[in-house]
């Protein structure tokens, strides 16, 4: 499992290690998705709001969205706990609402790290934020987290998924398209 000395070996379920962060804005099922992911690969999760420094939870918790500056010393600490995991070489999933381009490149500078992007419809996304209970984040600044938020370029490591679909459904659909890569993979290598 994980790497032998620098080669990758495929690990549990059949999958190699990967370096992901769960994105997309505030309520999209960032944590159920990613710490689903990491149970079932048997990876290393992180949740990226916990690095997050009180300053900025303060700010969010009163109302207030963050500036680009706010956002620049947490990105670099998720950044850190990416570079940390790709050298010990476990699969590992963050999450980050990585919101626009800027952010995604300073995630996954000089690594290879790929982007899960759930994808929610606004309303379900009210309906998520004002029901929960015990979060931070208040409904209020759904708004600027869609106003800010940039879609990823076809030019970017990102798999889309449906997070509208049950959490089960979406893991399993999500480690099917591991899987099936894995395979296209030793079956170019076979062919040559
Ligand atoms: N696929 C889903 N279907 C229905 N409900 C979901 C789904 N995914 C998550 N939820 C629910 O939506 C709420 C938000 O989910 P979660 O906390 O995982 O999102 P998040 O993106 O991590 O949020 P935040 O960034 O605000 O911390 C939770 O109450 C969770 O149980
Ligand atoms: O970049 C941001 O504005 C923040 O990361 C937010 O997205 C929240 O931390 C998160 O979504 C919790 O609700």
């Amino acid at each position: 499992m994980g790497t032998i000395g620098t080669v990758q070996s495929v690990g549990t379920m059949g999958v190699r290690p990967r370096f992901l962060v769960v994105m997309g804005v505030s309520g999209t099922g960032k944590t159920t998705i990613a710490t689903g992911l990491a149970t079932r690969l048997g990876w290393h999760f992180q949740e990226g709001d916990a690095l997050h420094p009180q300053s900025n939870v303060d700010k969010m918790s009163s109302g207030q969205p963050l500036t680009d500056e706010d956002r620049k010393p947490w990105l670099e600490l998720c950044h850190d706990w990416l570079s940390k995991e790709v050298k010990a070489g476990h699969g590992a999933v963050l999450t980050c609402s990585a919101l626009k381009r800027i952010y995604r490149e300073q995630l996954r500078r000089d690594l290879p790290v790929e982007f899960i992007h759930i994808r929610v419809a606004s309303g379900t996304l009210v309906d998520r934020m004002t029901h929960r209970k015990g979060h931070f984040m208040p409904a209020s600044l759904l708004p600027s987290q869609l106003s800010t938020f940039e879609e990823p370029g076809d030019d970017e490591p990102v798999i889309h998924v449906c997070g509208e679909d049950h959490p089960d459904v979406v893991l399993e659909k999500l480690i099917q398209q591991f899987r099936d890569e894995e395979n296209q993979k030793e079956l170019h290598a076979a062919v040559g």
